[in-house]
């Protein structure tokens, strides 16, 4: 029986796929696996039983991927998976961007009860007026799973769109529209477009990479979409870019304390991926990914170790080894095994960075005892065997 925790809230019809041989446990220090959103699992103290972590979504910048890696936990993700519900609301945050429409909404609210309203209504509806999006050009950094829907959207709404992403995926680049002009630097980015929207990951090299010098390139009255992380820009940069005018609007999915109120910023509460339909796909995937891993040992989608997949264990007994990425150590493990004379039937290694896996399959019996005594070679992070 295998134990699951959700540390957030996760789709039923995602832990519904979990079949009878799981169940769920209030106790994340019972659990083998733990489903996660955007809960922080920065400080959390990780147990020995602990084998894997799925975040039901895209950023994991939530979760201390290094430090799972070397306690030998698989830290998964979702990847696209809420790709379009991002979309639709960046597509949204354009539009709010362009035209008052919260505040022409409000304005009507206020009028409750009016009996004059109509009248009112055609003398007021100036004050809320706006441009449309046609022509404009908008600039789309990140050209992932996000990006690349946002800038196919650009260009289905009639605007000129500028692409940036020196490290573009093969799979990203042929699902681009080639109406789409190719960005080499974010300078050129940034001098030419109306709307400039982020989608790239947060990390030590993109943190703050919105900040005063980059709003100083952009254009006079520029927009700037963030449905990325707070942590890419530079927040008081950017309330002093739109006290100038410099930035017209700063749309943000992530509410910070200097921008909730901020005028020109439009706050949304992280809803992104608040869609039935993202939510389902996620809680899915994740959980597929983890069945995957559990009873097969297989991994994909992994942000810490490779991706390797061996298919169904089959009738062998499966050995799974999470290491660090140094020399000798299949042949540490080949020699355990021949010298009790288990025969190998097939197996496969693989490395990310400093961390690999290699699993082997067994068709002769394995002695008890043996996980501990592979786990005892040097640099060995974790050993599991599925019988
Ligand atoms: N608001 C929300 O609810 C959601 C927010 N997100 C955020 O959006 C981010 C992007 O999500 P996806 O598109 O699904 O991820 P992705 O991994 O498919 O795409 C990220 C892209 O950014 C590119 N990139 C990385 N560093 C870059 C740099 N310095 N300059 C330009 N491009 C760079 C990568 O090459 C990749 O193509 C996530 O990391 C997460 O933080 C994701 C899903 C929901
Ligand atoms: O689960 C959520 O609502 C957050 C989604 C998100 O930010 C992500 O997938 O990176």
């Amino acid at each position: 029986m295998y134990k699951y925790h959700c540390l957030n809230p996760i789709a039923k019809v995602g832990t519904d796929t979990f079949t009878g041989e799981y169940e769920e446990t209030p106790e994340i220090s019972q659990a083998d696996v733990i489903l996660v959103r955007s809960a922080s699992m920065r400080e959390m103290e990780w147990q020995e039983g602990t084998l894997a972590v799925a975040r039901a979504g895209a950023g994991v910048n939530n979760i201390p991927c290094d430090v799972c890696a070397e306690k030998g936990i698989v830290v998964f993700n979702t990847p696209g998976a809420n790709a379009n519900g991002v979309k639709e609301l960046v597509i949204a945050g354009m539009l709010l961007a362009s035209r008052d429409i919260v505040g022409g909404i409000r304005w009507v609210e206020e009028k409750e009860g009016s009996g004059n309203i109509a009248k009112e209504t055609e003398k007021a509806k100036k004050a809320f007026a706006g441009c449309e999006l046609v022509g404009k050009k908008l600039g789309v950094i990140g050209l992932g799973a996000i990006g690349v829907l946002v800038a196919n959207s650009g260009v289905h709404l009639g605007m000129e769109v500028y692409g940036y992403d020196p490290y573009v995926s093969v799979e990203s680049a042929w699902k681009l529209s080639r109406n789409i002009h190719h960005t080499r630097s974010l300078e050129e980015l940034f001098q030419d477009c109306d709307y400039i929207s982020v989608h790239v990951p947060a990390n030590e090299h993109t943190k703050g990479m919105i900040d005063a010098n980059a709003i100083r390139q952009m254009k006079q009255g520029v927009v700037i979409l963030n449905f990325s992380r707070d942590l890419l820009v530079k927040e008081e940069d950017m309330l002093e870019a739109m006290k100038e005018g410099k930035v017209r609007h700063y749309v943000t999915d992530f509410p910070t304390p200097m921008m909730a109120g901020a005028k020109g910023a439009i706050v949304i509460p992280h809803l992104g991926a608040s869609t039935e339909e993202a939510e389902d796909n996620c809680a899915k995937m994740a959980v597929q990914e983890l069945r995957s891993y559990l009873e097969h040992g297989n991994i994909k989608n992994s942000v810490n170790y490779p991706d390797c997949d061996m298919g169904f264990r089959g009738k062998n007994t499966r050995i799974l080894l999470l290491h660090h990425n140094v020399p000798n150590m299949i042949g540490q493990f080949t020699r355990i095994l021949a010298r009790d004379n288990m025969n190998i039937a097939d197996m496969a290694n693989k490395s990310k960075g400093g961390y690999a896996y290699t699993m082997i399959d067994i068709d002769t019996p394995v002695p008890e005892g043996l996980a501990e005594e592979l786990r005892n070679v040097p640099e060995v992070l974790k050993v599991r065997i599925i019988r």
